[in-house]
């Protein structure tokens, strides 16, 4: 399919103990022959080999390294094209060497994602498993981790599938009342239809209510920090992080800037915001960084609203106000408080100090909480890409119509809006020739 053979280091740059080039294409075997002057190894095996710059006559050749050579034999490969890795000494010389043989060779260096391109385009992988390649690639934390080799290993993919392809029969069933008016069908064959249909779109709901988990697992759960100026919000946010992340000073006013740090909670991503203090303000520059405070709270998963202990238990009304029911509210500089049960309106609040580390563990253990109940998987693959809600209730939409639709002919052509929406997902659509093939099927002996 693809005529050129590409070739990329698979590793990352730099000086490593080993490092990994790929090369995929037609060419690739001829040019590990060229490279180790002998002939190819067996397919799939790793061998030993040195590597040789290929000069005019043997003599004249440089070795290159000591290197580890496997080849793969079309389409028993990654790419499904025939594929070659030599695993080499991961100092910089040797790779600027080892690329400079690959190019003279004539070898192409591969462009960003060409060799997954490449296994999408020979059937290896649909567009969900790529995306949970890459997820797999990103993935920082172990529940990250997890969703995304879910993916990678197709149980989405197979979900999508298996309502793709009941949609596809229904749709088949329909096509033959349509052509075959005449012919001997079920009588019931559109109401039998009719509650494919239903379950199935019950299905999809069910699936798109999903209070958007698997993105935000993808993308990290957002915390925001948010109070009166002063009352130790950056001083918090470094103890979370453990480290100066955040300047932190005795004046009020201090932070201005959106400040957001990474935190890796029992597995699930937590993205934790450090925001300007909010108050009324002349100076601008301050009154940009309250602007941007309250813009970050408002798009956050959940607030961290933060008072000051040392004041307690005077607060700043205006700040009580934007408790809701998904904050969580901290009394800081506990260790000036004398009250054992510090409440706004009801509410207690969790005492911490990020001076002393006082309620740090509760805080922290809070936080782990909200970000499980909120990213924790279910039992079913998680959509998590909005690419994939997209297309799902552009579905929905197509199949809700069908089913409410009055004549046979507008139904099926919903339906066959429906079943392309799907097949975009996963990028395996030849929505005709699969209805063809099932089509004929359905008409056999008639
Ligand atoms: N050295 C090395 N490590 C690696 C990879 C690789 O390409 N090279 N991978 C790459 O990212 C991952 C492993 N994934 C792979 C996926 C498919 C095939 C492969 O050869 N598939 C063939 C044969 C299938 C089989 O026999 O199991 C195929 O699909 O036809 C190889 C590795 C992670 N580790
Ligand atoms: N005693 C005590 N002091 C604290 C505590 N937390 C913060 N501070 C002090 O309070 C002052 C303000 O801390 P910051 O973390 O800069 O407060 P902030 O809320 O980020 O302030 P702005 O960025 O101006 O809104 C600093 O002098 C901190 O050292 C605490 O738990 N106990
Ligand atoms: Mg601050």
């Amino acid at each position: 399919m693809s005529a050129d053979t590409i070739f990329a280091l698979a590793t990352p740059a730099g000086r490593s103990g080993v490092a990994v080039f790929r090369l995929s294409g037609p060419r690739s075997g001829e040019v590990l022959e060229t490279l180790t002057g002998r002939p190819l190894p067996r397919p799939r095996e790793a061998i030993r080999r040195r590597l040789f710059s290929s000069a005019a006559t043997d003599e004249h050749r440089i070795l290159l390294d000591d290197a580890l050579v496997i080849y793969f034999r079309a389409p028993a490969s990654f790419t499904g094209e025939d594929v070659v890795e030599l695993h080499v000494h991961g100092g910089p010389a040797i790779i600027a060497a080892i690329g400079k043989a690959l190019s003279a060779a004539g070898l192409r260096l591969a462009e960003a994602g060409e060799f997954t391109r490449r296994a999408f385009d020979h059937g290896k992988l649909d567009l969900l498993e790529i995306e949970g390649l890459a997820d797999l690639i990103a993935a920082e934390t172990e529940a990250q981790r997890r969703q995304a080799l879910r993916q990678a290993e197709g149980e989405l993919s197979a979900l999508y599938e298996s309502w793709r392809g009941a949609l596809i029969s229904a749709l088949a069933r329909m096509e033959a009342a349509i052509d075959f008016p005449d012919e001997d069908l079920p009588v019931d064959l559109i109401a039998l239809v009719d509650e494919t249909l239903r379950v199935l779109a019950r299905e999809i709901e069910t699936h798109l209510a999903d209070d958007h988990r698997g993105e935000m697992l993808r993308e990290g759960y957002s915390v925001a920090i948010i109070g009166a100026p002063n009352v130790g919000k950056s001083s918090l946010l470094n103890r979370l992080a453990g480290r100066e992340a955040a300047i932190v000073s005795a004046r009020a006013g201090t932070t201005r800037d959106v400040i957001e740090v990474k935190l890796d909670l029992a597995g699930y991503p937590v993205l934790v915001a450090d925001t300007a203090g909010l108050r009324e303000s002349p100076d601008e520059i301050e009154q940009e960084g309250v602007a941007r405070a309250l813009k970050r709270a408002e798009f956050a998963d959940l607030k961290l609203i933060v008072f000051d202990g040392a004041v307690w238990p005077d607060f700043d009304p205006a700040i009580a106000e934007r408790i809701d029911e998904a904050a969580i509210v901290v009394l800081n500089k506990a260790e000036f408080v004398a009250d054992p049960d510090p409440a706004i309106a009801g509410r207690p609040l969790l005492k911490v100090s990020a001076k002393t580390g006082l309620g740090l563990d509760a805080l922290v253990a809070a936080l782990t909480g909200r970000a499980a109940a909120a990213l924790n998987p279910g039992a079913q693959p998680a959509l998590t890409r909005l690419r994939h809600r997209a297309a799902l209730e552009r579905c929905l939409g197509a199949l809700n119509r069908g089913r409410t639709a009055p004549v046979v002919e507008l139904k099926a052509e919903d339906l066959r809006l429906a079943v392309q929406a799907l097949g975009r997902i996963t990028g395996r659509v030849e929505v005709d020739d699969v209805l063809d093939l099932i089509f004929r099927e359905f008409c056999i002996g008639k």
